[in-house]
């Protein structure tokens, strides 16, 4: 803690070398406890993008004194410095506030760094297409997985219905009770649209399955379908980051993300995953302290005989469970 102190000291002198060392620090405070309330809606190379309550938008860095916290799309912050929002404007992320859920991904082989997708969504809408391409059953379960363990509510969104009706996936789904919405084009657009209503929805699908469609027929906004991100100007695919997008009339968000191959899941604890199943968790208590709940010892089987729940959630949750741990 020592050293984090001295750190906010040097910052301070730093970023207002005017003010001279004497100053007491806790005379700087005011400033911060007056700092703005902001949302950062994009990130790209340390400049963080935020929306200020009267929906103006300023350009932002990271004040030293956050040492090493991160700061995500979806992030509530306070900010202070140059609010004017000018083309030069740079304002100063002083704090970001209690995260309610967070979206991760484990390090794994694409990306070596463990990393917070988003911050403070309520909903994790998975898309994926009947066909052109084919659905990717194994990203679709570990999707779902990082939704259960962030807290997220997940909502498949099955899109090209037009192409191939969704029967095959409704099926592969069913015992999971994900809510649905399915789209041809964008014909159904307002059920989904509905469904993100007063919401933080964070949509995920692989490269070609229509998201940019999607985003654009929700928002309005010209989201590229081709290879340059029209918010951070680089290419979509090199991308690691999120962009929250206002819904019409203020009624939600939508976070769009750059086209997922891997989803990294090693961080996710099986029982965040099984308490998002409340006809299985039932049973926990009766299984051996550290059940995986996908072996021979595992009390959810005689859960299941008792009729509490099914044997088609159980081999739901367990397809799940078994995803964290396969490739995709
Ligand atoms: N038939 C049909 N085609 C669709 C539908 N939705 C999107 N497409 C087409 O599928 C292609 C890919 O759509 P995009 O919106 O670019 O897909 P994306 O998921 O954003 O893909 P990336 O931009 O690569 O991340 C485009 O040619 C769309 O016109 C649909 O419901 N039906
Ligand atoms: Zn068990």
């Amino acid at each position: 803690m020592a050293g984090r102190g001295r750190e906010l000291d040097e910052d301070d002198v730093r970023v207002r070398p005017g003010r001279g060392k004497s100053r007491p620090r806790t005379k700087d405070r005011p400033a911060h406890e007056a700092a703005a309330a902001g949302f950062v809606t994009a990130v790209d190379r340390g400049r963080y993008t935020c929306r200020l309550p009267d929906a103006s938008v300023v350009t932002a860095m990271r004040a030293r004194e956050l040492g090493r916290k991160g700061v995500a799309v979806g992030d509530d912050v306070a900010l202070v410095g140059d609010l004017a929002g000018g083309p030069d404007a740079l304002a100063r992320i002083v704090r970001v506030e209690p995260r309610r859920t967070v979206l991760r991904r484990t390090a794994d082989d694409t990306d070596p760094v463990e990393r917070v997708l988003v911050a403070n969504a309520d909903q994790l809408v998975v898309v994926t297409s009947t066909t052109s391409p084919e659905p990717r059953p194994r990203l679709l379960d570990r999707c779902l997985v990082a939704a259960y363990d962030a807290g997220l509510v997940p909502l498949l969104c099955i899109t090209k219905v037009d192409l191939e009706p969704p029967d095959a996936l409704l099926a592969a789904y069913g015992a999971l009770e994900v809510p649905w919405v399915a789209v041809r084009r964008s014909e159904g657009v307002e059920e989904l649209r509905a469904r993100l209503q007063g919401r933080a929805s964070v949509l995920v699908g692989h490269s070609g399955v229509g998201k940019s469609t999607l985003v654009n027929a929700l928002t309005g906004a010209v989201r590229t379908t081709g290879s340059v991100n029209d918010v951070t100007g680089r290419g979509r695919h090199t991308s690691t980051s999120a962009v929250a997008l206002e819904l019409p009339g203020g009624e939600g968000w939508v976070i769009d993300t750059p086209g997922v191959r891997s989803f990294g899941l090693a961080h996710v604890d099986p029982t965040r995953v099984v308490a998002a199943f409340p006809d299985l968790a039932g049973g926990l208590e009766e299984c051996p302290r550290g059940c995986t709940h996908d072996e021979p010892e595992c009390a959810l089987d005689a859960w299941v005989a008792t009729g509490a729940s099914s044997p088609a959630r159980l081999e739901s949750l367990r397809r799940l469970l078994r995803s964290r741990t396969e490739a995709v």
